[in-house]
């Protein structure tokens, strides 16, 4: 905000359909009210505990509203708070202006959490904190302009980073064109499920060298690196996970494929590979199977 915003603010805050619903916003507005306000945001900003921003129109820098984050009650929970001039509502500029707070919040590293706090009458502010990913919590007892309300707390989490994992897996094709799946065992996670071959990359080690390790230890089977040819690759967000998955061709080994771990193995025509549930992260390498086989 800068000091030329006071006769926007002015104009627009003082209708009490926009003022009823924030703990703030006196009504009516008196003069210097505005340029108060955009003062005191200063010192709060200066001081470190809230940041008051304007709402502008992209298209033409027109103000019309304000967007702040304020520190809560409890350590790592950031409070936002917004109102905008009525001749803006309906239109979706809130629930941009309260996207783009939580990404500026959580673009720190403290807040674990932003709120917000809204009457429960106030049906099209419940309805911008969820279009901007926020879920109801509880409820709080508190005054609003005086009065004691239930308000309803909404909440969003920082959004955690999930680890990549990298897992080498492989087609292995015979002369029948036929491709090796294994089941995953019970106990597994993704238990009952059939798999291509491969497992974790080891740190240091690269794909090729851990799909070779790993056909020894789970078919018995010897084969060489320049005997793996890149094909595609799975990349999929599971819950805890991830997964990051190249996905190999190999037609030649030595020996022959025996489960050394007690699990299942099926050879299968690219065509029929769908009467096997596999995770998730296969289906898209199953059609790629299918029209390459
Ligand atoms: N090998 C293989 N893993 C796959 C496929 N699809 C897929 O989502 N995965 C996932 O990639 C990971 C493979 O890791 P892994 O085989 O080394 O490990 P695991 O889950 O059997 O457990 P472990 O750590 O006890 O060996 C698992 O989370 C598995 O569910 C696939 O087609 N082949």
């Amino acid at each position: 905000m800068t000091p030329a915003d006071a006769p926007a603010i002015t104009a627009l805050a003082a209708s009490w359909e926009v003022a009823r619903y924030t703990q703030r916003i006196p009504h009516p507005y008196p003069a210097g009210a505005a340029e108060a306000f955009i003062a005191q945001a200063a010192a709060d900003r200066a001081a470190g505990h809230a940041e008051v921003f304007a709402v502008t129109r992209r298209d033409d820098g027109t103000f019309i509203g304000n967007i702040g984050l304020e520190q809560g009650d409890r350590e790592g929970e950031l409070e936002v708070g917004y109102w905008l001039g009525m001749p803006y509502w309906g239109q979706g500029f809130a629930t941009e202006a309260v996207k783009g707070a939580i990404r500026h919040a959580f673009s720190f590293e403290v807040p674990r959490i932003v709120f917000a706090e809204v009457h429960p009458d106030n049906v099209a502010s419940c309805r911008v904190l969820e279009r901007a990913g926020m879920v109801e919590t509880g409820r709080v007892q508190t005054r609003l302009r005086g009065t004691p309300v239930e308000t309803v707390r909404y909440e969003i989490a920082r959004p955690v980073a999930l680890p990549t994992l990298l897992v080498a897996a492989v087609a292995l094709v015979d002369a029948d064109g036929r491709v090796l799946i294994a089941e995953r065992p019970p106990g597994k996670s993704m238990a009952g499920l059939w798999e291509f071959p491969g497992g974790k990359v080891q740190p240091g080690e690269t794909p090729e060298a851990a799909l070779v390790r790993e056909l020894g230890e789970e078919l018995g089977i010897d084969t060489a690196e320049r005997c793996l040819a890149p094909l595609t690759f799975a990349s999929h967000r599971y819950e805890s996970f991830h997964l990051l998955m190249p996905l190999f061709i190999c037609r030649n080994w030595r020996g022959t494929p025996t489960p050394q771990e007690g699990q299942r193995l099926a050879w299968v025509r690219a065509n029929r590979l769908r009467d096997y549930p596999m995770p998730p992260a296969d289906e898209p390498l199953v059609a790629m199977l299918r029209d390459l086989l």
